[in-house]
């Protein structure tokens, strides 16, 4: 999907929601493990009643993973259902990915030529070539890893290297990369009072921000240093959604609660 198609679904929706697929089978409602495939079940369920609230959705590829063969059966499943049934929804690998160059190259065709997502998250710690890969898919995007939502993100990422700190290192250096444009990077909504210098230093790349419901993260501070003229902004929540409820009112407890947060998209973006 082109970044323009993206831009005009969020105006369309008059939402910027990211919707995270992160399917745990102990939380999931009893009547679906009865089912063939429940993450599939729960999926299709979450999808179905949340679609016209959301511009993107975003499984995490980790509680797939966790149920081998399965899982990754079901997130192939999911992927397919979306890309068929709403091809206007823009979709996410929450993989964290990024190795040496033609290691790089095999997950970029496992997730763009395989899966069909049109875009997935990169770790930058190996530098260049192991990003470059995954840049040179044309209509794709490379979610990069600036400033993460955990606490441990001061671990490394606030830490100055030669006078500048390494998250914004990762923003300024990058920018010199081969198809550069097809950069999106994530930064946590648990580190809104960033989102100013970040714009600094990328004004018009589009930021995936999870950290909403959950972790604590403001929706509007995020909205109030991270938006630009484009909005450039994917706020993502995945527990604070999916799991509204444990019962059978699954799918409208998550579709109530994602109508809260485009509710609040709607007013930033008619101000
Ligand atoms: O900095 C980051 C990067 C990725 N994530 C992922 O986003 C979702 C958040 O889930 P919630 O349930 O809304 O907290 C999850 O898949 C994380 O692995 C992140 O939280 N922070």
């Amino acid at each position: 999907m082109t970044t323009d198609y993206l831009i005009a679904q969020i105006h369309k929706k008059k939402s910027f929601l990211c919707i995270g697929l992160d399917v745990d089978l102990n939380k999931i409602p009893k009547h679906l493990l009865e089912t063939d495939d429940p993450i599939f079940a729960f999926n299709k369920a979450i999808i179905d009643a949340t679609h016209h609230l959301c511009v993107a959705y975003k499984p995490n590829t980790a509680f797939y993973e966790a149920y081998g063969l399965k899982g990754w059966q079901a997130l192939e499943k999911t992927i397919h259902y979306l890309n068929t049934n709403h091809p206007e929804i823009y979709t996410i690998a929450d993989a964290k990915r990024g190795d040496i160059g033609n290691t790089s190259t095999m997950y970029a065709k496992a997730f763009f030529e395989d899966l069909g997502f049109d875009s997935v998250t990169v770790a930058p710690y190996m530098g260049k070539d192991s990003v470059e890969p995954f840049l040179a898919f044309e209509n794709k995007h490379t979610i990069l890893l600036a400033l993460t939502s955990n606490a441990g993100a001061f671990d490394f990422q606030t830490k100055s290297v030669d006078g500048v700190e390494l998250y914004k290192q990762v923003l300024e250096t990058s920018k010199s990369w081969k198809n550069s444009e097809n950069l999106m990077y994530v930064v946590g909504a648990t580190k809104a009072e960033y989102l100013a210098d970040i714009r600094q230093i990328i004004p018009d790349s589009f930021l995936l921000v999870p950290g909403v419901g959950a972790q604590g993260g403001n929706l509007q501070e995020v909205c109030k240093y991270g938006m630009n003229d484009s909005v450039g902004l994917l706020i993502n929540s995945s527990r604070g959604i999916i799991y509204a409820s444990q019962q059978k009112d699954f799918a409208q407890a998550a579709a109530n609660k994602a109508a809260e947060l485009q509710q609040q998209m709607q007013a930033v973006l008619s101000k």
